[in-house]
């Protein structure tokens, strides 16, 4: 049986970049999708040109509570196989320059709102005796590096979240999969906050010269398909850091603290 055509799949963070990339490949291979982001006008023209139907359920992430009671009504009779928890948003500013409010900011966004979206669609999962939850994380919550202190600290919090909620569900037939994406070409530096709450509102290299979104969320679909625990993807150094981190600690704490 496809682990994808037929399949109710709900996407976080649909309007843009990977989430984006997501929703077009998930709707060319026969998913029917319920897209969330903030934006619902954006939302629904997107919903109308992929081929398919589709659903659209706007809210705001950093909000998870009011998040959840939005989702329970709307998702009442929908049966939802995979959940894919893919919105997020970064940061550039260095810790002793960055308001506290910024680090609630990122962590609801970041992890709140995976623990809350999960906690919702675990349970039905449970009951029918099948399912996925995709957690797009990052290779920041592998490894710190300088002006991320808040979004890092999240992404490393969402993964040892999704390493027990895998090893509690192993036993349900209910499979966890963490995407650590290094560098990916999207929006994320553009919209990533800075020390006052503010977006930053530009590109950044580092980001501009990452893989496409479009092959990042090839190698999430292929990960789903192939049942993976935790996937890490990127190119070049992005991607090699958790291994260099794991195997020579002392030498990527002074890369990075090289690093702007
Ligand atoms: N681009 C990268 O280099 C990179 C690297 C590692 C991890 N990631 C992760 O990939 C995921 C997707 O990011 P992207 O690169 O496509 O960036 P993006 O900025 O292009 O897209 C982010 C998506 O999340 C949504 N979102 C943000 N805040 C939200 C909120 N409060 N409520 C609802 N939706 C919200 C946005 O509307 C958008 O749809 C994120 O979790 C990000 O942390 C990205």
């Amino acid at each position: 049986m496809s682990k994808i055509n037929g399949k109710t799949i709900w996407l976080t963070g649909a309007s843009s970049g990977i989430g984006l990339a997501l929703a077009e490949q998930l709707a060319a291979e026969g998913a029917n999708l319920v897209l969330t982001a903030r934006n619902e006008e954006k939302l629904r023209e997107i919903a109308n040109r992929l081929p398919g139907t589709h659903l659209v359920l706007p809210m705001d992430l950093s909000r998870p509570e009011k998040a959840v009671n939005r989702a329970e009504a709307f998702l009442d009779d929908i049966k939802v196989d995979i959940l894919i928890n893919n919105a997020g948003i970064s940061q550039r500013s260095l810790a002793l320059e960055t308001d506290f409010e910024v680090y609630r900011d990122l962590m609801e966004v970041n992890y709140f709102s995976v623990v809350a979206l999960s906690k919702l669609i675990a349970p039905r999962l449970v009951n029918q005796g099948d399912g996925h939850i995709v957690t797009v994380a990052s290779v920041a919550g592998k490894v710190g590096s300088k002006r991320r202190s808040g979004y890092s600290g999240a992404k490393f919090a969402v993964i040892g979240f999704m390493d027990c909620f895998r090893a509690e569900l192993a036993d349900k037939n209910v499979r966890c999969l963490t995407v650590c994406p290094g560098f990916v070409h999207t929006q994320i530096a553009h919209n990533a906050l800075v020390g006052d709450g503010s977006a930053l509102g530009q590109a950044d290299p580092d980001n501009a010269g990452g893989i496409s979104a479009a092959q990042c969320a090839a190698e999430i679909i292929t990960a789903i398909k192939a049942d993976k625990d935790e996937i890490i993807v990127g190119k070049g150094l992005s991607k090699a850091a958790p291994v260099l981190q794991r195997f020579l600690p002392g030498l990527v704490r002074r890369m990075v603290a090289k690093r702007n």
